[in-house]
Protein backbone atom coordinates (compact mmCIF):
# COMPACT_ATOMS: atom_id res chain seq x y z
CA UNK A 1 0.00 0.00 0.00
CA UNK A 2 2.69 2.70 0.78
CA UNK A 3 4.50 1.93 -2.50
CA UNK A 4 1.08 2.39 -4.27
CA UNK A 5 0.51 5.96 -2.49
CA UNK A 6 4.46 7.05 -3.50
CA UNK A 7 4.84 8.69 -0.68
CA UNK A 8 1.51 10.99 -0.81
CA UNK A 9 0.47 12.63 2.48
CA UNK A 10 -3.18 11.25 4.10
CA UNK A 11 -4.77 14.37 6.20
CA UNK A 12 -6.93 13.19 8.39
CA UNK A 13 -9.97 15.39 8.57
CA UNK A 14 -13.33 16.03 10.71
CA UNK A 15 -14.92 16.77 14.09
CA UNK A 16 -13.07 17.10 17.21
CA UNK A 17 -13.53 13.13 18.82
CA UNK A 18 -13.67 11.79 15.51
CA UNK A 19 -10.54 9.69 15.86
CA UNK A 20 -7.65 11.56 13.93
CA UNK A 21 -5.35 11.98 16.74
CA UNK A 22 -5.86 7.79 17.03
CA UNK A 23 -6.52 6.73 13.92
CA UNK A 24 -3.73 8.50 12.26
CA UNK A 25 -0.90 7.44 14.37
CA UNK A 26 -2.12 3.54 13.62
CA UNK A 27 -2.18 4.59 9.76
CA UNK A 28 1.29 6.23 9.99
CA UNK A 29 2.66 2.98 11.60
CA UNK A 30 0.87 0.53 8.60
CA UNK A 31 2.07 2.78 5.95
CA UNK A 32 5.60 3.03 7.55
CA UNK A 33 4.88 6.94 7.34
CA UNK A 34 5.56 9.58 9.97
CA UNK A 35 3.09 10.82 12.05
CA UNK A 36 2.06 14.73 12.53
CA UNK A 37 -0.88 16.17 14.67
CA UNK A 38 -1.32 19.96 13.32
CA UNK A 39 -2.84 20.65 17.16
CA UNK A 40 0.23 19.02 18.96
CA UNK A 41 2.78 20.75 16.64
CA UNK A 42 0.37 24.53 17.39
CA UNK A 43 0.85 23.32 21.13
CA UNK A 44 4.61 22.95 21.01
CA UNK A 45 5.27 25.96 18.79
CA UNK A 46 3.30 28.20 20.87
CA UNK A 47 4.70 26.98 24.15
CA UNK A 48 0.79 26.85 25.30
CA UNK A 49 -2.49 24.65 25.69
CA UNK A 50 -5.03 24.95 22.58
CA UNK A 51 -7.35 26.06 25.61
CA UNK A 52 -5.12 28.79 26.68
CA UNK A 53 -4.00 29.80 23.17
CA UNK A 54 -7.64 30.42 22.71
CA UNK A 55 -8.61 32.13 25.87
CA UNK A 56 -5.08 34.71 25.41
CA UNK A 57 -4.80 34.96 22.02
CA UNK A 58 -8.54 34.43 20.32
CA UNK A 59 -9.56 31.54 17.54
CA UNK A 60 -8.35 33.84 14.78
CA UNK A 61 -4.80 33.82 15.89
CA UNK A 62 -5.12 30.51 16.51
CA UNK A 63 -6.42 29.58 13.33
CA UNK A 64 -3.80 31.31 11.70
CA UNK A 65 -0.70 29.38 13.66
CA UNK A 66 -3.01 26.40 12.07
CA UNK A 67 -2.72 27.96 8.54
CA UNK A 68 1.11 28.83 9.07
CA UNK A 69 1.83 24.80 10.70
CA UNK A 70 -0.40 23.44 7.81
CA UNK A 71 1.80 25.26 5.22
CA UNK A 72 5.16 24.04 6.66
CA UNK A 73 3.69 20.17 7.02
CA UNK A 74 2.62 20.06 3.53
CA UNK A 75 6.18 20.19 1.83
CA UNK A 76 6.81 17.36 3.29
CA UNK A 77 5.83 13.64 1.97
CA UNK A 78 5.60 10.16 3.72
CA UNK A 79 3.40 11.74 6.30
CA UNK A 80 -0.27 10.50 7.86
CA UNK A 81 -1.05 14.18 9.63
CA UNK A 82 -3.98 14.65 11.97
CA UNK A 83 -5.56 17.94 11.87
CA UNK A 84 -7.44 20.03 13.67
CA UNK A 85 -11.04 19.57 13.81
CA UNK A 86 -11.54 23.71 12.25
CA UNK A 87 -8.98 23.51 9.86
CA UNK A 88 -11.62 22.64 7.22
CA UNK A 89 -12.89 26.44 8.03
CA UNK A 90 -9.75 28.53 5.89
CA UNK A 91 -10.58 28.11 2.46
CA UNK A 92 -6.49 28.71 1.92
CA UNK A 93 -6.14 25.58 4.01
CA UNK A 94 -7.71 23.46 1.10
CA UNK A 95 -4.55 24.15 -1.47
CA UNK A 96 -2.64 22.61 1.09
CA UNK A 97 -5.16 19.76 2.14
CA UNK A 98 -5.07 19.24 -1.82
CA UNK A 99 -1.38 17.76 -1.98
CA UNK A 100 -2.23 14.91 -0.48
CA UNK A 101 -5.11 12.31 0.24
CA UNK A 102 -7.96 13.39 2.38
CA UNK A 103 -9.34 11.43 4.58
CA UNK A 104 -13.27 12.67 6.75
CA UNK A 105 -13.41 10.24 9.72
CA UNK A 106 -17.19 11.04 9.86
CA UNK A 107 -18.58 10.57 13.29
CA UNK A 108 -22.07 11.02 14.64
CA UNK A 109 -22.61 13.75 17.32
CA UNK A 110 -24.00 11.21 20.19
CA UNK A 111 -20.90 9.45 19.62
CA UNK A 112 -18.35 12.18 19.47
CA UNK A 113 -20.54 13.72 22.15
CA UNK A 114 -19.87 10.91 25.05
CA UNK A 115 -15.94 10.93 23.95
CA UNK A 116 -15.40 14.13 25.04
CA UNK A 117 -18.04 14.54 27.18
CA UNK A 118 -15.49 14.11 30.36
CA UNK A 119 -12.55 16.14 28.28
CA UNK A 120 -12.04 19.54 28.97
CA UNK A 121 -9.49 20.16 26.36
CA UNK A 122 -11.35 21.26 23.46
CA UNK A 123 -12.07 25.14 23.94
CA UNK A 124 -14.88 25.34 21.98
CA UNK A 125 -17.15 22.18 23.71
CA UNK A 126 -16.86 25.25 27.11
CA UNK A 127 -20.19 26.02 26.27
CA UNK A 128 -23.64 25.65 28.21
CA UNK A 129 -24.85 22.62 26.09
CA UNK A 130 -21.77 21.04 24.58
CA UNK A 131 -23.84 18.83 22.93
CA UNK A 132 -25.93 21.24 20.87
CA UNK A 133 -22.39 22.89 19.85
CA UNK A 134 -20.87 19.60 18.55
CA UNK A 135 -24.05 19.48 16.71
CA UNK A 136 -24.23 23.25 15.26
CA UNK A 137 -20.72 22.95 14.31
CA UNK A 138 -21.36 19.41 12.08
CA UNK A 139 -24.05 21.08 10.29
CA UNK A 140 -22.09 24.25 9.53
CA UNK A 141 -18.63 22.17 8.47
CA UNK A 142 -20.62 19.09 7.00
CA UNK A 143 -20.51 20.85 3.04
CA UNK A 144 -16.70 21.63 4.32
CA UNK A 145 -15.90 17.91 5.48
CA UNK A 146 -17.78 16.92 2.01
CA UNK A 147 -14.65 17.77 -0.30
CA UNK A 148 -13.25 15.15 0.82
CA UNK A 149 -11.26 12.02 -0.95
CA UNK A 150 -12.47 9.20 1.03
CA UNK A 151 -15.75 9.76 3.58
CA UNK A 152 -15.08 6.99 6.20
CA UNK A 153 -18.04 6.54 8.11
CA UNK A 154 -17.42 5.73 12.13
CA UNK A 155 -19.52 3.03 13.18
CA UNK A 156 -20.00 2.72 17.17
CA UNK A 157 -18.03 0.31 18.66
CA UNK A 158 -15.26 0.11 15.67
CA UNK A 159 -11.87 -0.44 17.48
CA UNK A 160 -9.00 2.40 16.18
CA UNK A 161 -7.05 -0.47 14.64
CA UNK A 162 -10.45 -1.67 12.71
CA UNK A 163 -11.23 2.04 11.48
CA UNK A 164 -7.52 2.02 9.90
CA UNK A 165 -7.61 -1.14 8.05
CA UNK A 166 -10.74 -0.10 6.54
CA UNK A 167 -8.92 3.39 5.52
CA UNK A 168 -6.38 1.70 4.08
CA UNK A 169 -8.51 -0.86 2.47
CA UNK A 170 -10.52 2.53 1.04
CA UNK A 171 -7.55 3.99 -0.42
CA UNK A 172 -7.06 2.04 -3.79
CA UNK A 173 -10.43 3.19 -4.63
CA UNK A 174 -9.46 6.86 -4.62
CA UNK A 175 -5.70 6.93 -6.02
CA UNK A 176 -5.57 8.27 -9.72
CA UNK A 177 -4.18 5.27 -12.00
CA UNK A 178 -1.70 6.17 -13.96
CA UNK A 179 -1.40 6.95 -17.55
CA UNK A 180 -0.06 5.20 -20.00
CA UNK A 181 1.38 7.08 -22.92
CA UNK A 182 1.60 4.68 -25.97
CA UNK A 183 2.67 7.16 -28.88
N1 LIG B 1 -12.44 4.00 17.65
C1 LIG B 1 -12.44 4.51 18.89
N2 LIG B 1 -13.08 3.86 19.88
C2 LIG B 1 -13.11 4.36 21.14
N3 LIG B 1 -12.53 5.52 21.50
C3 LIG B 1 -11.90 6.23 20.55
C4 LIG B 1 -11.80 5.77 19.19
N4 LIG B 1 -11.11 6.68 18.47
C5 LIG B 1 -10.78 7.66 19.33
N5 LIG B 1 -11.24 7.40 20.58
C6 LIG B 1 -11.10 8.24 21.80
O1 LIG B 1 -11.88 9.43 21.55
C7 LIG B 1 -11.20 10.57 22.04
C8 LIG B 1 -10.98 11.54 20.90
O2 LIG B 1 -10.10 10.94 19.94
P1 LIG B 1 -9.00 11.80 19.16
O3 LIG B 1 -8.28 12.70 20.11
O4 LIG B 1 -8.20 10.86 18.35
O5 LIG B 1 -9.94 12.70 18.24
P2 LIG B 1 -9.55 13.88 17.27
O6 LIG B 1 -10.36 13.73 16.05
O7 LIG B 1 -8.06 13.93 17.09
O8 LIG B 1 -10.04 15.19 18.06
P3 LIG B 1 -9.51 16.71 17.96
O9 LIG B 1 -10.03 17.30 16.68
O10 LIG B 1 -10.09 17.42 19.14
O11 LIG B 1 -8.00 16.67 17.99
C9 LIG B 1 -9.90 10.07 22.68
O12 LIG B 1 -10.12 9.90 24.06
C10 LIG B 1 -9.67 8.71 22.01
O13 LIG B 1 -8.98 7.82 22.86
O1 LIG C 1 -13.09 21.66 15.95
C1 LIG C 1 -12.33 22.61 16.23
O2 LIG C 1 -12.51 23.76 15.84
C2 LIG C 1 -11.14 22.32 17.05
C3 LIG C 1 -10.69 21.01 17.16
C4 LIG C 1 -9.44 20.65 17.83
O3 LIG C 1 -8.76 19.69 17.06
C5 LIG C 1 -8.54 21.86 18.07
O4 LIG C 1 -7.93 22.26 16.86
C6 LIG C 1 -9.31 23.00 18.64
O5 LIG C 1 -9.84 22.59 19.88
C7 LIG C 1 -10.44 23.45 17.71
MG1 LIG D 1 -6.62 15.38 17.42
Amino acid sequence: MSSLLQGVNLYLIGMMGSGKTTVGRLLAKHLGYGFVDTDDVIVQVGGKSINQLFAESGETAFRQLESDVLSQVCSFTKLAIATGGGIVTRQENWSYLHHGLIVWLDAPVDLLYRRLQADDTRPLLQDVDPREKLRSLLEQRQPLYSQADLQITINEGETPEQIAERVIAAIPSVLKTPVSHNN
